[in-house]
């Protein structure tokens, strides 16, 4: 047998330095392999979420929620992984999405303890007035103190007026389009920016006038495209912050922070200059601000106004697309709707636009709008918040404090339970005959508890009257009803494709409505 043996007199200095290079690189491989074996063994095995079934590499780390968020397709996702694996799905390693209805309460209900996770801190950056993403709940609660009057149902009354300016405009330059292709989704989006400008400022975007906006569409789209993978990884952020003086800007959430809010700066400036007799949300703010003038900064109102834009603008106009295109896609709650505003046009019970008071009274259509809401809501992230001190139980498993549990509408608002065997489905009928108040209960399209939508009341009035006045004077077809509608996911679950051919109802003339549509704006509306 031939036993190797090393002359060391033989070996050199170098040949030295490399046989010891290469023991420290075995070593160091062998080290790192242990790690992650011993990494991958315990968050599979001992962790304190181990267990909780999931995709394989949700167990592991962010990556998988970061992918997700970049794909835009987490919601659709969630939807199925929960059909696969029940209440809870690990999505992270120290992160849950919960369909668990008694969790739901728990996190979202009345006196949670469960406050936002760090996700919103890149929301917030360094705002310092920021009831949307302030994860400090004395702070929000604060904050939300000062400003909540504007928002409230007594106001809607005043706010009324300018939504009908804006529909008017909006069913003019619908009369121009006659007979033609349109993107109705880019026209709602373009109506729901103006609709916030004229709400907030007395002041259009002007979007719908030139059919091109100024770059906030686009802004509004990568703040949320960033945040929505970001918020998953805060300390890419805040690294970037910090070396942002040197590296420059890469990371579109700081828009929100950015160009939005120097549009809602350059506002306020001019208002304060040019006073007004006006009373939109602007103007009440500035009514607050006179009350309290050390708590209603100048920072206060300028963060309020720009978060109206942001938080405000796309999601009327997703809710306002998930409820035409299903109403299209749905002939039979088509007919039944127009027959109800038909019957209410003969009656003389409509004006133009609707009221509020009057789409009120209108069952069939509150109950369209609600269920558009229901099967598309406007945000799909996660909604994550941290578990309080102490921990909790949900569906029977225990969850240490600190980790982050999260639900997303478009899974809570699924559950058969709660919306019944055809929850998947469109169908307006549900919130007739059902229980409306269970169903309400776990209704997670606004979110819920003390962090729920302030502008609700807005949105709902701008819809409720929006949605009859449009099917009243158009007739709208898909262009292509075998096409679904694309889905991104970036926290706002946008919508792409919704084209369609529309047409005047009624008989009447395209020039005749065109002629009423512009009268009528002239006469101040
Ligand atoms: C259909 C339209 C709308 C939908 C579906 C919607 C949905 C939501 C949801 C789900 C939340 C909670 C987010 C979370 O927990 O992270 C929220 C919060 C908020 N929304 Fe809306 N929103 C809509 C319209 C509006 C409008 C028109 C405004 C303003 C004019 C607005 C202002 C806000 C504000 C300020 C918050 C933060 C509330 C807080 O944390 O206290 N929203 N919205």
């Amino acid at each position: 047998m031939a036993i190797t043996t090393v002359d060391f007199k033989s070996l050199s200095l170098s040949s030295v330095g490399s046989v010891a290079t290469t023991l420290v690189s075995h070593y160091l491989v062998t080290v790192f392999i242990c790690f992650v074996i011993g990494y991958i063994v315990y968050q599979r095995c001992f962790a304190p979420l181990a267990g909780v079934p999931g995709p394989f590499w949700a167990s592991l780390g962010k990556g998988w929620l970061i992918v997700r968020a970049k794909r835009g397709d987490l919601h659709r996702e969630l939807i199925r992984l929960h059909e696969l694996h029940g209440p809870l799905v690990r999505v992270a390693p120290k992160e849950l999405s919960v369909a668990d209805l008694d969790g739901i309460k728990m996190i979202y209900g009345a006196g949670s303890q469960f406050n936002k996770s760090d996700w919103y801190s890149v929301l917030k950056g360094h705002r310092t007035f920021d009831p949307f993403a302030e994860q400090d709940p004395h702070v929000h609660a604060a904050q939300k103190k000062l400003v909540i009057r504007p928002y409230a149902m007594e106001t809607l009354k005043d706010l009324e007026p300018y939504v009908d300016s804006t529909i008017y405009h909006f069913v003019t330059r619908m009369r121009e389009k006659m007979s033609s292709q349109i993107d109705l989704g880019h026209w709602f989006q373009m109506f729901a920016f103006d609709v916030i400008g004229e709400i907030t400022f007395s002041k259009r975007f002007g979007f719908m006038d030139t059919e091109h906006d100024d770059g906030s569409l686009k802004s509004v789209e990568s703040t949320l495209a960033s945040a929505s993978w970001l918020g998953h990884v805060p300390w890419v952020f805040w690294t970037h912050d910090y070396l942002k003086p040197y590296i420059g800007n890469w990371l579109g959430v700081t828009n929100r922070t950015g160009s939005l809010m120097q549009r809602a700066l350059k506002e306020v400036e001019e208002r304060k200059v040019r006073g007004t007799d006006r009373n939109d949300i602007l103007e009440k703010f500035f009514r607050l601000q006179r009350e309290k003038p050390d708590q209603v900064t100048d920072v206060a109102v300028i963060s309020m106004a720009a978060a109206n834009i942001t938080a405000g603008s796309d999601t009327t106009a997703i809710s306002l697309r998930s409820i035409i295109y299903h109403l299209l896609q749905n002939p039979q709650h088509l007919a039944t709707l127009r027959q109800e505003i038909d019957q209410a046009q003969r009656e003389h019970r409509l004006s133009d636009p609707v009221t509020m008071e009057e789409a009120e009274k209108l069952p069939f259509l509150q109950a369209t709008i609600l269920e558009g809401l229901r099967v598309h809501p406007a945000i799909g992230g996660l909604l994550p918040r941290r578990v309080p001190p102490g921990g909790c139980v949900i569906a029977g498993r225990y969850i240490p404090a600190g980790h982050v549990v999260g639900a997303s509408a478009w899974v809570v608002n699924r559950n058969t339970t709660v919306f019944g065997h055809d929850a998947s489905e469109f169908n307006p009928h549900r919130w007739l005959k059902g229980n409306k108040a269970e169903m309400q209960r776990y209704f997670l399209t606004f979110g819920g508890a003390s962090r729920m939508c302030f502008g609700r009341n807005i949105a709902f009035m701008e819809m409720t009257k929006m949605v009859p006045t449009f099917l009243r004077w158009f007739d709208v077809r898909l262009a292509d009803p075998s096409r679904p509608l694309v889905e991104k996911n970036f926290f706002f679950v946008l919508q792409e494709g919704l084209i369609v051919n529309i047409k005047p109802r009624d008989g009447s003339t395209e020039e005749q409505q065109a002629n009423e549509g512009a009268e009528k704006e002239a006469d101040g509306f």
